[in-house]
């Protein structure tokens, strides 16, 4: 399978490189970055011009340069990984249209982990019926985007979510209303990632945690989603959840 790395400067760009050169048989076809590296492969700097090369794009980059990567998957009818979190509305469709025409995978956290944990929030969310819920997620001082995409995956895994009103901290006079869902971002040092899910009731307290221990691992479910994406025909709009055959 042929593979082009979006964003492959960057550090989750390099994390995936040696994570597929070191583990799989993939080939790495080209990278797409803003700033060039030496690499064993072609670089460019931008998708203009570039024809159809690679089976499946993983894109670990930003979200600002979603337009150009669309463009140039509709235009190769080049399926696409989508790791980059913290799209606008807009981006959103835009992704949203291009899966009309080429198969995506779409998920802010592509360890198994999360993705269970998503699972789990689900249900205790459907068992702890008038809990107070919050979630705190935590990561480096590097991190552009807050909250994190896995923090919002695991927001919209909550029963009835349409529901809640989502609270993005709390400062001064806030006192906390019924239906409501505070969200948390903390940031320092080199935190890889960590994602809490509180269910706070009358006398109890439910906590959910997941602890991400190297950023390893998103590379592997990003391999794990391209290598599955490459098998499948119909475009549409995927999720881990798909990848990994959760029903
Ligand atoms: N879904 C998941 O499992 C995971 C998702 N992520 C997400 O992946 C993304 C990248 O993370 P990380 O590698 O740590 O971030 P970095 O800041 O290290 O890398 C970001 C990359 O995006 C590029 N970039 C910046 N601005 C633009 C732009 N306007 N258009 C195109 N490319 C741009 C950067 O290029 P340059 O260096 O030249 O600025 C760089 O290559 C983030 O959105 C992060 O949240 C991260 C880990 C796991
Ligand atoms: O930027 C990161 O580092 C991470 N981003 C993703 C997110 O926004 O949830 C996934 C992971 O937590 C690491």
């Amino acid at each position: 399978m042929r593979v082009l790395l979006s964003g492959y400067n960057g550090t989750m760009g390099q994390v995936l490189k040696n994570y597929i050169q070191d583990n799989t048989a993939l080939e790495i076809v080209a990278g797409v970055g803003r700033e060039l590296l030496e690499e064993k492969f072609p670089t460019y700097t931008s998708y203009e011009g570039l024809e159809k090369i690679a089976d499946v794009i993983i894109d670990f980059s930003h979200h600002a340069g979603t337009a150009s990567l669309v463009e140039y998957a509709k235009r190769t009818v080049t399926k696409v990984v989508i790791a980059t979190t913290g799209h606008t509305t807009e981006e959103l469709e835009l992704i949203d249209e291009l899966a009309t025409q080429v198969g995506v995978v779409y998920a802010g956290n592509y360890s198994l982990g999360v993705n269970v944990l998503v699972e789990l929030v689900k249900k205790a969310s459907e068992l702890l019926l008038g809990y107070d819920i919050e979630v705190i997620e935590k990561h480096h001082n590097k991190k552009v985007d807050a909250p994190s995409g896995t923090a919002k995956m695991l927001v919209d895994a909550v029963k009835d979510v349409e529901d809640y009103n989502r609270v993005y901290g709390r400062h001064g006079d806030m006192k906390r209303q019924e239906k409501e869902i505070g969200i948390h971002a903390v940031r320092g040092g080199t935190i890889v990632g960590e994602h809490e899910v509180i269910f706070a009731g009358e006398d109890e307290v439910i906590e959910i945690k997941h602890t991400a221990l190297s950023k390893k691992m998103f590379a592997k479910g990003s391999v794990t989603a391209a290598q599955w994406l490459n098998t499948v025909g119909e475009p549409r709009l995927y999720s881990m959840k798909d990848v990994l055959g959760i029903k």
